[in-house]
């Protein structure tokens, strides 16, 4: 069996604050494989992007510290560790192998330099290609992405496009090289329904295209049933439940994954043709701080289904049949 794209086994993040230690993550086990899309879900501040910039290796300008391992599988079939990887060996990684979209395309894109200029950037640096390729590529990509008339709109700035055109170019420069693994984190959110709908399915078909595997990033419930094999639901820190798409809305076997779906609408097929996308709505209480988690299992505080031994010890990952797996004692009264 081949090893998995990405392999985060107990990855724990720390920062070092003025008000002391902060663990936002504190163990987080997560598996993407090639061509899989994985969709990292939870509330504000559970973790998904410190997860998603601690693979990136992104972190070191905030002083965090990195445990546990990131297990990647480079094209070359040569799987090496993320968390133990040099910053000359990131740059290689970065952008190439793994590349990652934001919400906010302008935190990509540099104001000052031509659409076309700054993704063929991307394919000098990396598959070492002459100007002329490098340019001839990006506009390739331009085109990819569907955006119109790629030649003239290689040669605009970024601030001259629409909010959903500067995603596109994001898109084009994240996938010049042809990475194995995306890391999306909520692309789409900062835009409207429609531009939303259309840009998830240019993921989806570029995702087919590449055969690349996706780690997913969203609040939104109705992106999850669009796009992801696989969800896997953070809370405080950690992975609290993980399963193929399908099981986790018909079997969710977690009370915090429970309280997320009893709160999203149904998804309304009408409404979707639209354009309107189901939104993920609040579960009364909030996430723990991070400086002070509670003793046993981080959701105890805010859960109907809470025994006296959920605050002794922080639940395992239990098996809950093929490769669903939920952190809660109670999963089996759960079930149904
Ligand atoms: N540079 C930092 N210094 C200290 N704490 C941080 C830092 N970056 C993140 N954190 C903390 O780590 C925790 C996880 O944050 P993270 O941004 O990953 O959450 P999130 O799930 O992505 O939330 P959102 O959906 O709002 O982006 C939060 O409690 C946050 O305050």
């Amino acid at each position: 069996m081949t090893d998995p794209l990405l392999d985060i086994r107990h990855l724990t993040t720390e920062f070092q604050t003025e008000s002391g230690t902060v663990r936002a993550l504190k163990g987080v086990d997560l598996t993407v494989e090639s061509g899989q899309t994985v969709a990292l879900v939870g509330e504000s501040g559970s973790g998904k992007s410190v997860t998603s910039l601690s693979v990136m290796r992104l972190l070191a300008r905030s002083g965090a510290s990195i445990n546990g391992e990131i297990r990647f599988r480079r094209r070359d079939g040569v799987v090496i560790d993320l968390a133990g990887e040099s910053e000359a060996g990131m740059r290689r990684v970065r952008g190439n192998e793994i590349s990652m979209i934001f919400q906010e395309p302008m935190t990509s894109l540099n104001p000052t330099v031509k659409v076309g200029a700054q993704i063929a950037e991307a394919a000098r640096l990396h598959l070492k290609v002459d100007r002329r390729e490098a340019q001839r590529r990006a506009i390739d990509m331009l085109a990819l992405v569907e955006i119109p008339d790629p030649e003239l709109r290689a040669e605009i700035y970024p601030h001259q496009l629409s909010g959903g055109m500067r995603q596109r170019v994001m898109i084009a420069m994240a996938l010049i090289c042809r990475p194995a693994l995306l890391i999306a984190d909520e692309p789409t959110t900062a835009l409207d329904v429609t531009v939303q709908l259309q840009i998830l399915s240019l993921i989806r078909r570029l995702q087919k295209e590449i055969g690349m595997g996706v780690l997913f990033i969203t609040h939104n419930l109705g992106v999850v049933a669009e796009l992801a094999d696989r969800v896997a639901v953070m809370y405080a820190g950690r992975v609290v439940e993980q399963a193929e798409t399908s099981e986790i809305f018909k079997r969710p076997s977690h009370p915090y994954t429970r309280g997320l779906l009893s709160s999203m609408p149904v998804i309304d097929y009408e409404a979707r043709e639209r354009g309107q996308l189901p939104r993920l709505r609040e579960i009364p209480g909030s996430v723990p701080d991070p400086a002070v988690p509670p003793p046993g299992c981080a959701f105890e505080p805010r859960c109907s289904w809470r025994l006296e031994a959920c605050r002794a010890e922080v639940p395992p990952l239990f098996d809950v049949g093929g490769t669903h797996r939920s952190r809660c004692l109670r999963w089996s009264d759960l079930d149904g």
